[in-house]
């Protein structure tokens, strides 16, 4: 039986101020949901204050990348020895921002997801098609792609535990979510895919849904069988908005 996890990308946002403020009113939101995680990615700078904001609730934290090494000369970038060693569960990683910004490749996000499972954290490994990509037919064969990357390096046994994020690009910051039943057949296509090499990791795996998730259309996509939480941009950052998508994705998977 899998549980859901909604988890907030708060991408380049943030300030002492607002992480005080944000995880102080998200512990009180919170505090009576159960069956449903909830983890935070807040910028690596507001990690160890969010960590200590949220001391004591049910909030996970979370960061937005890592680098492949451990340590070294390696100007600017942040280790998984580092995230475990503050606390932090799950990591994002290839959003496609990332892709978009950094030319980060599938491989390399595959060494990622190596290094992560390896230093005992969980990848939240983010795919989906583009506009263009999924306008030429194409959302199935990127996704296959994006996972085969992990499957045929790692092997199946490597989605034990972990988290997939589909978020299709041209939904992301846009307003324009994928409709509950687009998302589900992408997330059904994932499933199956991973089922082909193990069917009980296809079936323990989580799959979220990501792309303009807010606290209106949260209940239906929920209510969808192989949509498992949501990665969660702009709507992350509210409190009130974030806390009512946690409450729906409880609801809808203890119906
Ligand atoms: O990119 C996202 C989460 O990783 C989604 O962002 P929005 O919810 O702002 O569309």
């Amino acid at each position: 039986m899998r549980h859901p996890l909604v988890m907030g990308n708060w991408k380049l946002n943030g300030s002492t101020h607002m992480v005080h403020e944000l995880v102080t009113n998200l512990r009180k939101e919170l505090s009576s949901v159960v069956g449903c995680g909830v983890a935070i990615a807040p910028p690596m700078m507001y990690l160890d204050l969010a960590k200590q904001t949220a001391a004591g609730s049910h909030i996970h934290l979370g960061a937005q990348n890592v680098d492949l090494n451990l340590s070294g000369a390696f100007t600017g970038e942040t280790s998984a020895a580092m995230l475990k060693d503050v606390g932090a569960k799950y990591i994002i990683i290839g959003h496609s921002e990332r892709r978009t910004y950094h030319a980060e490749s599938d491989e390399l996000i595959a060494k990622k997801f190596a290094v992560l499972k390896e230093q005992g954290l969980i990848p939240v490994l983010c795919i989906g098609e583009t506009e263009a990509e999924n306008e030429a037919g194409k959302t199935e064969e990127v996704c296959s792609r994006q996972i085969d990357a992990v499957l045929n390096t790692l092997g199946a046994q490597a989605f034990e535990g972990a988290v997939i994020a589909y978020e299709p690009v041209w939904a992301i910051g846009t307003g324009k979510s994928a409709t509950p039943a687009q998302a589900q057949a992408v997330h059904k296509f994932i499933r199956d895919h991973i089922a082909k090499a193990d069917a009980a990791i296809a079936e323990q795996v989580i799959i979220q849904y990501g792309g303009s998730v807010n606290a209106a259309n949260a209940a239906e996509l929920f209510g969808q069988p192989d949509i498992d939480g949501a990665l969660v941009g702009g709507a992350s950052l509210k409190a009130d908005a974030f806390a009512t998508i946690v409450k729906a994705a409880a609801e809808a998977k203890n119906a």
